[in-house]
């Protein structure tokens, strides 16, 4: 059995799933190739029997690159497939919308798998809150690793019920879905030219390479953008002003940051942003 794992991570928990995940695959005899949509094309399916998807949550949805990228793969038939999801608070359907989204292009998901990944979603850093600092934990690594194990030798099944989410939660996932993002969130990206000093750290960050510079060396933000909030994170200068920063937005994320601190199932550390760069204190 040979298995293509294909998976989007930006800050790294879903690609430390992801390697376990195969390391588990290759401890059942089976071969696994791993592929970060980030960083490089996905290799055709024709000479793989199995298909693993992987994935962080977005906006409680699956990232629009993970989405297009499944469309786009050639060669698409019925083979076995599993999804896996890191998550930094909350995921509530993604794992559900990520199956439908493989249903459609025509694989047959037979197993998920879900874990913590450290949180380095704005909205929440900004209002003080590091959430899931620390994961994937090693628990986290070595049930990916059964997981990836259990895949190849029986599938894991889907599970029956998710719990219903705050009804705020399911306004945000519609908000942020792929039509919103396309249609509207991705054309409201200010940039202020006094401050920035025109060092293309946004343009590097970007994963999905939506950002160029224009002669004068300011960013330019084209059509593909997927909300990951990078280039405003990063931004030593912070002269990138996203749609997460609308007073709205602050009232949602202050909602939000409200719920994971009463949540004790929720680790968190409180951290400051500054230049660019997140501090984290006790
Ligand atoms: C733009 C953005 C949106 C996110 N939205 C959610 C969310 O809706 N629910 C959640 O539990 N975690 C959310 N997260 C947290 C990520 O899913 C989590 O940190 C994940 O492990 C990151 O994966 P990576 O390190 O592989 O990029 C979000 C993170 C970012 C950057």
């Amino acid at each position: 059995m040979k298995c293509l794992i294909i998976y989007y991570s930006l800050t790294n928990s879903t690609a430390l799933i992801a390697e376990n995940v195969a390391e588990g695959i290759r401890t059942s005899g089976s071969d696994a190739v791993i592929c970060n949509i980030k960083d490089e094309a996905p290799p055709e399916l024709d000479s793989f029997d199995m298909l693993g998807i992987g994935t962080p949550v977005y906006g409680f949805n699956v990232p629009i690159n993970v989405l297009e990228c499944i469309e786009g793969l050639s060669n698409k038939r019925n083979i076995p497939s599993f999804a896996f999801l890191t998550y930094g608070t909350y995921a509530w359907n993604a794992g559900e919308l990520l199956k439908k989204a493989m249903i459609t292009s025509g694989f047959k998901p037979n197993g998920w798998f879900f874990s913590h990944g450290a949180d380095y979603f704005l909205g929440y850093l900004k209002k003080g809150c590091f959430a899931s600092p620390n994961h994937p934990t090693e628990e986290e690594k070595e049930a990916a690793r059964r997981f990836g194990h259990d895949m190849v030798t029986a599938g894991t099944g889907w599970p029956e019920s998710i719990q219903p989410p705050p009804v705020i939660y399911r306004i945000e996932q519609i908000f942020l879905g792929r039509r919103p993002i396309r249609l509207y969130f991705q054309k409201k990206f200010k940039l202020n030219k006094d401050k920035c000093i025109r060092c293309g750290i946004c343009m590097k960050g970007c994963p999905s390479k939506n950002i160029s510079l224009n002669p004068e060396g300011f960013p330019v933000w084209g059509r593909n953008c997927i909300m990951c909030l990078s280039c405003e994170l990063h931004c030593p200068k912070e002269a990138i002003v996203s749609p997460i920063s609308w007073p709205v937005m602050n009232l949602i994320m202050k909602y939000n940051v409200s719920h994971i601190l009463k949540d004790p199932d929720i680790e968190k550390l409180k951290v400051t942003l500054h230049n660019g760069k997140i501090e984290t204190y006790k």
